[in-house]
C-alpha cells in the first residue's frame, strides 16, 4: 500500500512534524502561465469548461510550488447556471447572473438532477487531474455553500453586505427557502459526482457565513452544511470534508462537530492561538495566514507564518491563507512562505 498522503493524514486526526500546505485561489492571476492559459481560452468560463486547459491551471502552482494539494480549478458560480441562471464575467468588476427575486424566477429553473450536462467538463477535468497529479499530492473538488452561492443569485452579482438576499429571506421566505433547499440538493449531487470523478477531499467555501447572525447562522449556514455533509458521508464515507464557514468568529466553535465536517478552514480574522484552544480541540484545522502578506513579504510574512505554524502545532493543522490570494501577490513570497513552513 501507497504511504499515505500528507494532506490525508492531518484531515484524518494526526498531529504532523510540519503542516501539509496549499493556497485558496492558488491557480490564479498572480502566476504568469495562469494569465497565458486564461488568454488561450479566450476569457475565464472557457477556461473553466475547457478540462484540457483548465487541468493545466490546475498543475502550474503544483509544478512551481509542490503544495501537497491540488484544488479543482472551477468556480462556485457553476451550478447556478447548471441550474439555469445566465451567467458572465464583467473584466475588473466580477460576476454577474440573471437574478432570482420571485417565485415565479425560481419556477424557471431546473432541478438538482439536472445539472450534470452542462457540469460534465468539470468532472472531465478531475478525471484528467486525478491521472495526471504526483502521488503525493491530494486532489480537493469543492463547491458553494447554499447561503454563498443564493446571495449571488438573488442579487446578480457580488455586495459587500448581501442585502438582497437578506431581503429575499425577511419578505419571502417561502421563495428563498425553496432556492436554498434546491442549492442544497444540487450542491450534494455536484459534490458526488466530482467524488465519483477522483476527487479525494471535498470542500464547502461559504464566504458569507459571516453575515448570518443568531438563528439565521443555524439555519442558513450550519443546518445546510450538515445536511451536505451527512449525504456526502453516505455516499462517500472515504472522502473527508473540508468547510470554511468565513468570519463565522466564535461560531467556529463547535462547527466541525455540529455539521460532521472533518476540517474547518480559519479566516484570518481569527487568532491562531483562539482558535488552537477553541477550535482545533475538535480536530484538524486550516489557515489562516492574512493574503496581504503575499503581496508585502518580507520579515512580517515570515514571522507571521511561523506563528501559525508554531500555535497550531499541538493539533491536526493544514496551513493556508485565510482567504484568497490577490492578482497583486508576489510569486517569489509563496517560496519564502514554504521555506518559513517546511525549512
Ligand atoms: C465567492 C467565490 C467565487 N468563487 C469562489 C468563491 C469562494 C471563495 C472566496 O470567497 O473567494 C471559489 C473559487 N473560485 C476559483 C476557484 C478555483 C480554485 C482555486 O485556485 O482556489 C475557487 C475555489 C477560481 C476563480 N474565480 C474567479 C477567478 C478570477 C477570474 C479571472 O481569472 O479573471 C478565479 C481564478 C472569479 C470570481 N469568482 C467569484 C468571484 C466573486 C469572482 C470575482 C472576484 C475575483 O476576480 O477574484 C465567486
Amino acid at each position: 500500500m501507497a504511504e499515505p498522503k500528507k494532506l490525508m493524514r492531518a484531515l484524518a486526526g494526526e498531529t504532523l512534524e510540519t503542516p501539509p500546505v496549499w493556497m485558496m485561489r492558488q491557480a490564479g492571476r498572480y502566476l504568469p502561465e495562469y494569465r497565458a492559459t486564461r488568454a488561450q481560452a479566450g476569457d475565464f468560463l472557457s477556461l473553466c469548461y475547457n478540462p484540457e486547459l483548465a487541468a493545466e491551471v490546475t498543475l502550474q502552482p503544483i509544478r512551481r510550488y509542490n503544495f501537497d494539494a491540488a484544488i479543482l480549478f472551477a468556480d462556485i458560480l457553476l451550478l447556478p447556471q447548471a441550474l439555469g441562471a445566465d451567467l458572465w464575467f464583467v473584466t475588473g468588476e466580477g460576476p454577474r447572473l440573471s437574478t432570482v427575486t420571485s417565485a415565479s424566477d425560481f419556477a424557471k429553473l431546473k432541478g438538482a438532477d439536472d445539472i450534470h450536462d452542462r457540469l460534465g467538463p468539470i468532472y472531465e477535468t478531475v478525471g484528467i487531474l486525478s491521472k495526471e497529479l504526483p502521488s503525493e499530492t491530494t486532489l480537493i473538488g469543492f463547491a458553494g455553500a447554499p447561503w454563498t452561492v443564493a446571495t449571488y443569485m438573488i442579487a446578480g452579482k457580488g455586495t459587500p453586505d448581501q442585502a438582497p438576499a437578506h431581503k429575499l429571506k425577511a419578505e419571502d421566505t417561502k421563495t428563498f427557502d425553496a432556492l436554498m433547499d434546491l442549492l442544497t440538493a444540487g450542491t450534494i449531487e455536484y459534490l458526488s459526482k466530482q467524488a465519483d470523478a477522483g476527487a479525494e477531499v471535498l470542500k464547502l467555501f461559504d464566504s458569507w457565513a459571516g453575515s448570518l447572525s443568531g438563528d439565521d447562522f443555524d439555519k442558513y449556514a450550519l443546518t445546510p452544511a450538515k445536511r451536505i455533509i451527512a449525504e456526502l458521508k453516505s455516499r462517500h464515507p472515504d472522502v473527508p470534508i473540508i468547510a470554511f464557514p468565513r468570519e463565522a468568529g466564535e461560531k467556529y466553535i463547535g462547527f466541525a462537530k455540529e455539521t460532521g465536517a472533518d476540517c474547518v478552514a480559519l479566516d484570518n480574522s481569527v487568532q491562531a492561538d483562539w482558535a488552537a484552544g477553541y477550535v482545533q480541540r475538535d480536530g484538524c484545522v486550516q489557515g489562516n495566514l492574512a493574503p496581504t502578506h503575499m503581496v508585502e513579504g518580507g520579515q512580517p510574512l515570515i514571522d507571521e507564518t511561523k506563528r501559525i505554524v508554531k500555535a497550531f502545532s499541538g493539533g491536526p493543522h493544514i496551513f493556508n491563507l485565510g482567504h484568497g490570494i490577490t492578482p497583486e501577490a508576489d510569486p517569489e513570497n509563496v517560496h519564502v512562505m514554504l521555506e518559513a513552513i517546511r525549512g
